[in-house]
């Protein structure tokens, strides 16, 4: 007896995502199904190409098929994926989806964070520029070996100068420090900050993106105002480090996003620095700064627990040395990073399933 599409699409009705709830026939994720005889052929369209659950969701419908439609059957699934994108606006309408990365405090990693969550998103093939909006101290040129950098200009044919974003690890990178002498102190006022910011976002030539992560500056201040009320924002991450005198200045930053006027979705609470590894004995984990501040947080604003990044010398190097950890995905810091891009990416998607 023949295969049919309608046995094999009736079987992949069965399977259903678990973030958007839906079974993946009605969530149009099977394309290209073709079948000669026993075998089987379709492509799995996933919503970001970070999705964690993309070896479960291959599984499922292997067994679906073949526990439905026939055991012997030789199934082929090629994974692929259409990143979602948030609301709009017309002027950025190329970019899917802005994240924010912020934090209450300084130094507590927000800038490394960034800079890994895009490495580590475009590694898995999605299309990532990053944005360091951070006025007080751009890092994000000396995380990618940038520094000496000076992004170059094109005019397009209606006139208009777009700013050239360098390219460094698959990431579009523009920064404040790109245009600041990183000798001098730049005592940026308000409305100047705003709109040099604006300009990075408006007068760049960022292509077509999957994400935008914009490393805010720590705090809540005006950077924080101009930018989540001039663009739409797909959601914001939350760094923290587990001290209390940290978590403090998190709620804070926690509480302004989701003031009425912000309304911006949390996309969940990022613990950095949660315990001290050797390098030599990895098992052993020593929980200085205390244990699960950032999680506790998360529960008590309801919102999502991205993951824990352990304290290591290699992570400050590779900070310092333009060499992000996230590319040493089978790291135990590279790891750490990847998992919590994965998790970053399936709240975009949720979040987006659900607009
Ligand atoms: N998990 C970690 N292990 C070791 N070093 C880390 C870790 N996270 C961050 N660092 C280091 O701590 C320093 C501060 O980190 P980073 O610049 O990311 O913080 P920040 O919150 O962005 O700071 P700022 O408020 O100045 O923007 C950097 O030298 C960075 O390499």
């Amino acid at each position: 007896m023949n295969i049919t599409s309608e046995q094999v699409l009736s079987a992949l009705s069965n399977v259903e995502d678990p973030d958007l709830k839906k079974d993946l026939v009605s969530l149009n994720m099977i394309k290209d199904l073709v079948i000669n005889g026993r075998e089987i052929n379709f492509t799995l369209e996933l919503t970001t190409p970070a999705c964690p659950m993309k070896d479960m969701l291959k599984n499922a419908c292997i067994n679906a098929v073949k526990h439905f439609v026939d055991a012997d059957a030789n199934i082929n699934i090629q994974v692929t994926a259409k990143v979602t994108q948030s609301l709009n606006q017309s002027n950025l309408a190329e970019i899917k989806n802005i994240i924010l990365v912020s934090s209450g405090k300084g130094g507590v990693g927000k800038s490394t964070v960034a800079g890994n969550l895009a490495v580590s998103l475009a590694s898995n093939g999605a299309k990532v520029g990053i944005l360091d909006a951070d006025i007080y101290g751009p890092s994000i040129p000396m995380m990618f070996d940038l520094q000496d950098e000076k992004p170059g200009a094109k005019e397009l044919e209606n006139g208009k100068v777009v700013i050239l974003p360098p390219e460094k690890y698959g990431v579009k990178v523009l920064s404040l420090g790109f245009f600041a002498d990183p000798n001098q102190p730049v005592p940026w006022r308000g409305p100047m900050a705003s709109s040099a910011i604006k300009q990075l976002f408006n007068d760049a030539d960022w292509g077509a993106l999957d994400y935008l992560i914009v490393d805010l500056p720590p705090g809540t201040g005006d950077i924080h105002i101009t930018i989540t009320q001039g663009y739409p924002i797909a959601g914001a991450v939350i760094v923290t480090t587990p001290q209390e005198i940290a978590l403090a200045d998190t709620r804070k930053g926690l509480l302004m996003f989701q003031m009425p006027g912000m309304n911006v979705p949390i996309l969940g609470v990022v613990e950095n620095m949660s315990y001290f590894t050797p390098p030599e004995l990895p098992e052993n984990k020593y929980y200085i700064f205390g244990k699960d501040g950032g999680k506790k947080l998360a529960e008590t604003f309801n919102v999502p627990f991205l993951g824990e990044i352990p304290l290591m010398e290699t992570i400050t190097e590779g900070g310092d040395k333009g060499n992000p950890v996230a590319l040493m995905p089978d790291s135990i810091q590279g790891k750490a990073f990847l998992d919590i891009a994965g998790k970053v990416a399936q709240q975009v998607a949720i979040r987006n399933a659900g607009e």
